[in-house]
């Protein structure tokens, strides 16, 4: 940890720290909202930092300062499962942490009993807790503020009981932070970016659809990360047929979103990179009863294909909602992006303007027909950000304000209630827990260690079943390459990391575990829950399901 010269709004790192720098000598008080406010942006700051690896849980930040205005530690979680951000930061706070506050972006989620965040909070003595927003998951909203303020620690959510504009604006960034679980629940949507890179004069390609490349390497290794921060990429059928795109996140990080083509005729190449499915996989959305044949060409490719009766970006949205998909990067041209945010499922857009100009007439622009005639028509983007990245200058804003939540993911158990239609015993759909439902540690992603016996009946500890199920894969074939497999899937900080690790060598090194496959088919410590329902119009992909988690 290094030290931390901390100005409102910025921050620098440099040498050692310990004990705890001041930040300024003003004394905490809850009148200093200024310096509350820099602590909790600092908070959704460190939050942050783990975007894309927590999916689908939220990011969590803290920071611990003393009552004197000493910041005496900061943590983050790294991915649902691993240390608590509170724990971290108290961890390295140590004895500073006695009757200092606590600030995180974010109320600690209580998935299923796990309460270590908020016992690390008392028991270290922390006075006072200030919440940047509440919990966004229904089921899990106030507990955490509820158990701290029983145990007598003074709490404070920004907005209930801090409110002032520079609170509203740090609050604000908390919001940001967790913005795909906060749309999610609430507008029952993955968050979605629209992302292009455009010339001075407004091109993404020339006139005769080349297009590579508008924007400079740096930029373009700037959108590996957004990348990286989502949980699937879009595009349509004619990118596929004019790039023949790879969209890899190629930043060095860990996770792969899934690429998803978006095509009404499949009218699409037989050899594509898209198809490659060495390193992540690919789904194709496609119109009921497009080329069949065509359809069976990509499956023995491995690609998967999901029929819609109406192919348009709201249904396709409202599909990757129901498989967990928290958020959602288009990197589409104008065509699907018309229709995307004509269909009001674009919640951000990022444009890479570089300065170049190449002209004609028929060069495609990022937006196509949305039926405009007059200016004032225009959509205005709100909280518009600038930064200029090499020689190109990235602007993002968004095109609808994040949803103020008092949001919603019903729990399974309170599906039914909510959709009368649904009747619990229909067969073609099957259903996983997520961790945070109510009974989400059925899930094999729960953060449960559990002890199984190995080869010589000798019993080991895996830090999930997840961690379990991925190692099974590889254990038992002699192979260098298949021992150290189970190693890192063993040793992965997290269940979603373990299953990252397992399906990636799977993906790329299938002979591996050749031998194991029937073993791995039937699971007899897989707790994941399965059953049905009819969801209406929905029951339709459901029995798909699977494959997007194996
Ligand atoms: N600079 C940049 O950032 C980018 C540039 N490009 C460039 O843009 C050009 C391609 O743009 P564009 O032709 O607009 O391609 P799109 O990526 O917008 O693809 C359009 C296709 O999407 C499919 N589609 C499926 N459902 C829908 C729907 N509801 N509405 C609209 N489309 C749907 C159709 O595929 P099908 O015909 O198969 O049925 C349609 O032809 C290329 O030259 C490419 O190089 C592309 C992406 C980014
Ligand atoms: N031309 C263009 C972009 N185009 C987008 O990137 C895709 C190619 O990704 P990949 O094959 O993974 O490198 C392409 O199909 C299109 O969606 N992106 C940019 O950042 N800058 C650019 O200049």
């Amino acid at each position: 940890m290094g030290l931390m010269s901390f100005a409102l709004g910025t921050c620098c790192y440099t040498s050692t720290y310990r004990p705890p720098y001041m930040i300024c000598k003003a004394t905490i008080n809850n009148n200093n909202h200024a310096l509350e406010a820099a602590y909790i942006r600092r908070a959704a700051e460190l939050a942050d930092k783990s975007a894309g690896f927590t999916s689908p849980h939220p990011n969590f930040g803290c920071v611990i300062a003393t009552s004197s205005g000493h910041v005496a530690g900061e943590g983050y979680l790294y991915a649902q499962g691993t240390k608590p951000a509170e724990l971290q930061a108290i961890e390295s706070a140590g004895a500073w942490s006695r009757r200092a506050t606590a600030y995180v972006n974010l109320e600690p989620g209580d998935c299923h009993g796990d309460h270590t965040a908020v016992s690390a909070l008392v028991q270290a003595g922390i006075s006072r807790v200030v919440v940047g927003m509440r919990h966004p998951l229904q089921h899990l909203r106030g507990n955490a503020v509820r158990a701290l303020r029983s145990q007598g620690v003074q709490v404070d959510v920004l907005g209930e009981d801090l409110k002032s504009k520079i609170i509203e604006e740090a609050r604000k960034t908390c919001l940001l932070v967790n913005a795909p679980i906060i749309c999610r629940s609430a507008l029952r949507v993955p968050f979605s970016v629209l992302k292009f890179a455009m010339t001075l004069d407004g091109k993404i390609a020339c006139s005769s659809g080349h297009a590579s490349w508008i924007s400079s390497k740096k930029s373009r290794s700037r959108v590996f990360e957004l990348r990286g921060r989502s949980d699937a990429i879009i595009v349509g059928g004619n990118t596929v047929r004019r790039d023949n795109p790879q969209l890899t996140a190629r930043h060095g990080g860990g996770h792969m979103p899934v690429r998803i083509v978006m095509s009404q005729t499949l009218d699409l190449p037989e050899e594509a990179n898209l198809w490659d499915l060495s390193e992540v996989s690919t789904i194709v959305v496609t119109q009921r009863g497009a080329r069949r044949s065509f359809q069976k060409l990509l499956a023995s490719k491995g690609v998967e294909i999901v029929e819609f009766d109406i192919l348009n970006p709201r249904e396709v949205m409202e599909y990757l909602h129901d498989r967990g998909c928290l958020s959602v990067f288009w990197e589409c041209g104008g065509t699907l992006s018309a229709s995307a945010i004509s269909s009001g499922v674009i919640h951000k857009v990022f444009a890479i303007v570089a300065p170049k100009i190449i002209g004609g007439k028929n060069a495609p622009s990022p937006v196509g027909e949305l039926g405009m005639v007059e200016m004032t028509q225009a959509l205005d983007l709100i909280d518009v950000c600038y930064e200029q990245v090499g020689p190109d200058m990235f602007v993002s804003g968004f095109l609808q304000p994040l949803p103020d939540v008092t949001p919603v993911i019903p729990s399974v158990d309170e599906t039914f209630a909510i959709d009368p239609t649904v009747t619990p015993h229909e067969s073609s759909i099957i259903f996983f827990y997520k961790t945070w439902d109510p009974h989400g540690s059925f899930s094999n992603f729960s953060h449960h260690p559990i002890q199984m016996p190995d080869e010589n009946g000798d019993y080991a500890t895996w830090l999930s079943v997840e961690h379990y199920y991925q190692a099974q894969k590889f254990v038992g074939v002699d192979d260098p390459l298949a021992w150290e497999c189970v190693e890192n899937i063993k040793s992965a900080k997290s269940p979603e990391e373990a299953a990252r690790i397992g399906r990636s060598i799977q993906r790329q090194q299938p002979d591996l575990l050749l031998g194991n496959v029937i073993k791995c088919k039937a699971r007899p410590f897989e707790r994941t829950h399965t059953f049905s329902f009819n969801m209406r119009r929905r029951d339709r992909i459901f029995s798909l399901l699977f494959r997007f988690l194996l």
